[in-house]
């Protein structure tokens, strides 16, 4: 049951748990009109453990929003397999929430309606669901809110009704593309921490697609470099430090040291040329 504040204590390197879900040699080529072939991912290899953090990082157009496309069964691989506990991917899952970097509420419908919006789907109008759409809200601040609609809202509180529709299918696993892009700075590192508790009361395994450095190594448990297309998965970085984490653990000497560690392979950490 949600509470409202986290209890967690991990510690470092503790995400050591079985693996929940297992990326084996994933190919994705698409067609493109003008009849060329785009390899959007080649050989790509990953095991996601229960309840792991994995943040993903890579340049634009190297293949991120493809393989979480893949993971939530909107898109078949060329060749290659994912297994979910096991069994082959064959589709989309029930156990599995997407957020991505818009919203997507239906503007006639209210917050609560949009987060009851799976349930309605089943005809399922039931007191209890009710009372877990309402507790969701409650959890991200949004008690108040449940009667308004989408346009009374700012960007950040509707991306948190878009997190509170997905976790209502009370999902394993929580894919997330650039759920917090569109952000301003200070709602995003709001959110940050708002997920961060959402994964500790609600035990998660999240994929999670991000341009932003920080927000990889402050969410992750690991985080996964991707490299320019074909797109390869070209380093994967544990992040050994301990939780709960905090914003001010961005102020930590190992947080800089990881984020450094990333941007040399990026090569992004060269000095920047004024032009005249
Ligand atoms: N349906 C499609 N048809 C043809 N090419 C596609 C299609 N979808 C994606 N691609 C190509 O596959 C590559 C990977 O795209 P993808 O959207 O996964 O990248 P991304 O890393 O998520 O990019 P960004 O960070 O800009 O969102 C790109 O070169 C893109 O042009």
């Amino acid at each position: 049951m949600l509470t409202s504040s986290s209890s967690t204590s991990d510690e470092p390197g503790q995400h050591r748990g079985r693996t929940f879900i297992t990326i084996e040699n994933v190919e994705k080529k698409f067609s493109t009109h003008s009849g060329d072939v785009v390899t959007a991912l080649a050989k790509v290899n990953l095991d996601i453990r229960e309840n792991e953090f994995v943040s993903v990082v890579g340049p634009s157009g190297c293949g991120k929003t493809t393989l979480l496309r893949i993971l939530a069964g909107l898109s078949s691989v060329t060749s290659g397999v994912v297994k979910f506990d096991g069994d082959s991917l064959r589709g989309p899952r029930s156990d599995v929430g997407i957020v991505f970097q818009q919203a997507l509420l239906l503007p006639w419908n209210t917050v609560l309606d949009n987060v009851l919006l799976s349930p309605h789907l089943k005809n399922d109008r039931s007191e209890a669901t009710r009372h877990r759409a309402e507790g969701l809200l409650a959890f991200m601040g949004l008690a108040d809110f449940a009667k308004k609609y989408p346009f009374e809202l700012s960007g950040g509180m509707q991306q948190r009704v878009a997190i509170c529709r997905a976790l209502m299918r009370e999902p394993k696993v929580l894919l997330m593309d650039e759920p917090f892009g569109a952000l301003d700075a200070m709602t995003r590192e709001s959110l940050n921490v708002e997920l961060m508790r959402v994964c500790s009361e609600e035990k998660k395994t999240v994929l999670f697609i991000t341009h932003s450095i920080p927000e990889a190594v402050l969410l992750g448990d690991r985080v996964v470099v991707m490299s320019p297309r074909p797109g390869r998965i070209s380093e994967i970085i544990d992040v050994d430090i301990a939780r709960p984490r905090r914003l001010k653990t961005m102020a930590n000497r190992r947080f800089g040291e990881i984020c450094d560690q990333i941007r040399t392979i990026f090569g992004s950490d060269a000095p920047m040329v004024t032009a005249l």
